[in-house]
C-alpha cells in the first residue's frame, strides 16, 4: 500500500511544474471549426453557431472556435469536442481576450480552451500577468496564444502557452501585407516552437490544409470559408448585378 502511494507522489512530482498539472492537450490533431457572429452580421441567431459546430462534429473536427459567452453557453453540453472560447473586446488594439473579465466570461460559460491575443499591440494588461490570472484560476483550461509573427511567438512562448495559433498574421501594423493563409508563418514556428501550432486565418480548400501539415502545422482552423457564407454570397450576387447591369445598358 505504502509502495502504491510512493508511486503516485512520484509520478505526480514528475508531472508537475509549478502549480500546472502536465496533461495531453485538449485539442486533437485535425480541422477545428471557428464560427463566430458579430453583432454587425447578418446573422445573429446562436441556433446557426450550434448547428455549425454539430456540423463539424458530425463530420470529425477536432474542436470549435467561438466567440462570447452566449455562444459558449449554448455549444456547453451539445457537443462533445472542445470548445475554444473568446472574446472580441473592440476596445484594445489587441483584442482577442485582452482582460481577464474577457476570459472569466468565457471560461464561466464553459469553454475549454481560452484564445488569447498575444501580439505586441497596445493592450490593457500585460500579458505575463494575464497568462498568470489564468494559470492560478483557471488551471483546467488551457491557452491558444494567438499571434502574428515569430516574434510574438519568442515572446509568448516563455509563458508557456498550451498552443500556437497564427491567428493575427495579416491583421497588425507589422503584418498587414502578408499573403494569407501564411504557411511560411506555420513552417518557420514550427521549427522552433515546443508547444504544438495551430494554423489558423485564410485557410480554405484542401491543398492550404496539406500544405500547412507539411509545414508543421498540428491542427488548422478553418471559418469564413464555411461560417460567413454571406460573403462569398454577397460576391457572386454583386458579380451577377454588375454583369447583368452592363448586359442591359448594351441593349
Ligand atoms: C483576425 C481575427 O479576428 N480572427 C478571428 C479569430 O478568432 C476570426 O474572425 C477568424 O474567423 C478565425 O481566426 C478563422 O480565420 P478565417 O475566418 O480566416 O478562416
Amino acid at each position: 500500500m505504502i509502495k502504491f502511494f510512493w508511486r503516485i507522489f512520484q509520478f505526480c512530482l514528475r508531472n508537475c511544474s509549478n502549480e500546472r498539472v502536465v496533461q495531453l492537450e485538449k485539442i486533437q490533431r485535425g480541422i477545428i471549426l471557428s464560427v463566430q457572429l458579430e453583432p454587425t452580421d447578418p446573422i445573429t441567431d446562436p441556433c446557426f453557431v450550434l448547428s455549425m459546430a454539430k456540423i463539424a462534429e458530425s463530420v470529425g473536427a477536432v474542436a470549435i472556435r467561438t466567440n462570447g459567452r452566449e455562444h459558449v453557453k449554448i455549444l456547453k453540453g451539445k457537443i462533445n469536442i472542445p470548445i475554444i472560447g473568446l472574446v472580441k473586446n473592440r476596445a484594445y488594439e489587441a483584442y482577442i481576450t485582452p482582460t481577464f473579465e474577457d476570459v472569466k466570461e468565457v471560461v464561466s460559460a464553459g469553454c475549454d480552451v481560452v484564445a488569447i491575443d498575444c501580439t505586441r499591440r497596445k493592450r490593457p494588461v500585460p500579458v505575463e500577468d494575464l497568462f498568470s490570472m489564468v494559470r492560478t484560476r483557471f488551471p483546467h483550461v488551457e491557452i491558444i496564444a494567438d499571434i502574428a509573427d515569430e516574434f510574438d511567438a519568442e515572446r509568448v512562448l516563455p509563458l508557456k502557452p498550451d498552443y500556437l495559433a497564427t491567428t493575427l498574421s495579416g491583421y497588425t501594423d507589422y503584418t498587414k501585407n502578408v499573403k494569407l493563409p501564411n504557411i511560411e508563418l506555420v513552417k518557420r514556428l514550427s521549427s522552433f516552437s515546443p508547444v504544438p501550432v495551430i494554423a489558423e486565418g485564410g485557410y480554405s480548400n484542401e491543398e492550404e490544409i496539406t500544405q500547412a501539415l507539411i509545414a508543421g502545422a498540428y491542427a488548422v482552423v478553418v471559418g469564413t470559408a464555411i461560417t460567413r457564407p454571406w460573403i462569398m454570397l454577397s460576391k457572386l450576387v454583386e458579380t451577377f448585378r454588375s454583369t447583368n447591369g452592363s448586359r442591359s445598358e448594351k441593349r
